[in-house]
């Protein structure tokens, strides 16, 4: 389809735009509270609400904290909420078998929210930065991030957060044929309804910056991810991993960054037609948040349009720090 307009005066295409009830008839692209999918970080403790300082408006809560907020969060219709754990030096190994442990953080997490709000879907983190002592998502062998063996662990993991109750499982680490295994195990598990939103299309970036200081990682890591993680100069790349990882039983795939890789997501969704989501990350969110505290911005309406701009790329949902006040001015309005 490609309308030829008639030529001026006939067209006038700011006629659909003159009034506020013409331009909510024609608007293509809304966002609703369906939409948000909130990531919180998860800290040891009772009582805790700790602010992330490069992170205005984000706190680490302990568990029970954690649950006010999931119970918050389905109270305002948000679908799914996110767990990430922040963890210490000391929850660090070589073996990084803190992962699996059915008590750890956000397995303790898990079962204690869907006690308390049992409609929302609870998505969790599969990769080993938290627990590894070199910060990486995988193990590291001679200086090499190894694959095979990483992705035994991984579906050691996977397996202790379905069994704890997990709604959605999110592989962020970017090994290969990890989505395959993890599938295999829960059918074997007897977990058929778990969902696999796998990060596909995961790239090496300078935006996760304030996440790694959120859950603790910044001084853990040695080196970089761009062995694993991709490179931003790809985007033909990004459709042979959504093919591998649909191919492989992914139920959602993921694009990550958010805003500065749209035309990832709009390639997406054009060519699979699967339910595609972008994470608005952390450092997306600090930009707005900082230039909106100088005043140099108006916050509210930035956060606003660079969600909005998901929906118009072709995202069914967005992972944002934002999910809370986006939902409640939605709610508002
Ligand atoms: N596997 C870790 C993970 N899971 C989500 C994020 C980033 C999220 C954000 O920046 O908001 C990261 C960081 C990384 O890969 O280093």
């Amino acid at each position: 389809m490609n309308p030829t307009p008639a030529p001026f005066p006939t067209t006038r295409l700011r006629r659909t735009r003159s009034t506020d009830a013409l331009r909510r008839l024609t608007r293509q692209n809304t966002l609703t509270v369906d939409d948000l999918i909130w990531p919180i970080f998860l800290r040891s403790g009772e009582g805790v609400v700790e602010p992330v300082g490069s992170m205005p408006g984000v706190n680490r809560l302990s568990v029970d904290k954690a649950v006010e907020a999931a119970v918050e969060a389905q109270a305002l219709g948000i679908p799914a909420i996110c767990l990430f754990p922040y963890t210490g030096m000391e929850d660090r190994t070589e073996d990084c078998a803190e992962a699996w442990n059915p008590d750890n953080l956000t397995n303790r997490a898990i079962r204690a929210i869907k006690v308390a709000a049992p409609d929302i879907a609870v998505m969790t983190d599969i990769a080993l930065d938290p627990y590894n002592i070199n910060g990486h998502d995988g193990y590291v062998r001679d200086g090499e991030i190894v694959n095979d063996e990483t992705v035994e662990a991984l579906v050691k993991m996977a397996l202790a957060q379905a069994e704890a109750g997990a709604n959605i499982l999110g592989p962020s680490d970017m090994m290969d044929g990890r989505i395959g295994a993890i599938r295999a195990a829960l059918e074997a598990a007897n977990h058929p309804n778990v969902v696999i939103l796998s990060y596909t299309a995961k790239y090496a970036s300078g935006f996760y910056g304030p996440f790694r200081d959120a859950v603790g990682a910044t001084s853990a890591l040695s080196g970089d991810k761009k062995t694993y993680q991709m490179d931003p100069g790809n985007s033909d790349e990004a459709m042979r991993l959504v093919a591998r990882d649909l191919a492989e039983g992914a139920d959602m795939v993921m694009v990550k960054p958010g805003l500065p890789y749209l035309d990832i997501c709009r390639r997406v969704k054009d060519s699979f037609g699967v339910p595609t989501y972008a994470y608005q990350v952390s450092g997306e969110y600090a930009m707005v948040q900082a230039a909106a505290q100088n005043g140099w911005i108006d916050g509210e309406k930035v956060m606003l349009e660079s969600l909005l701009a998901f929906k118009r790329a072709g995202c069914d949902g967005i992972l944002t720090y934002f999910a809370p006040a986006v939902a409640k001015l939605l709610q508002d309005s």
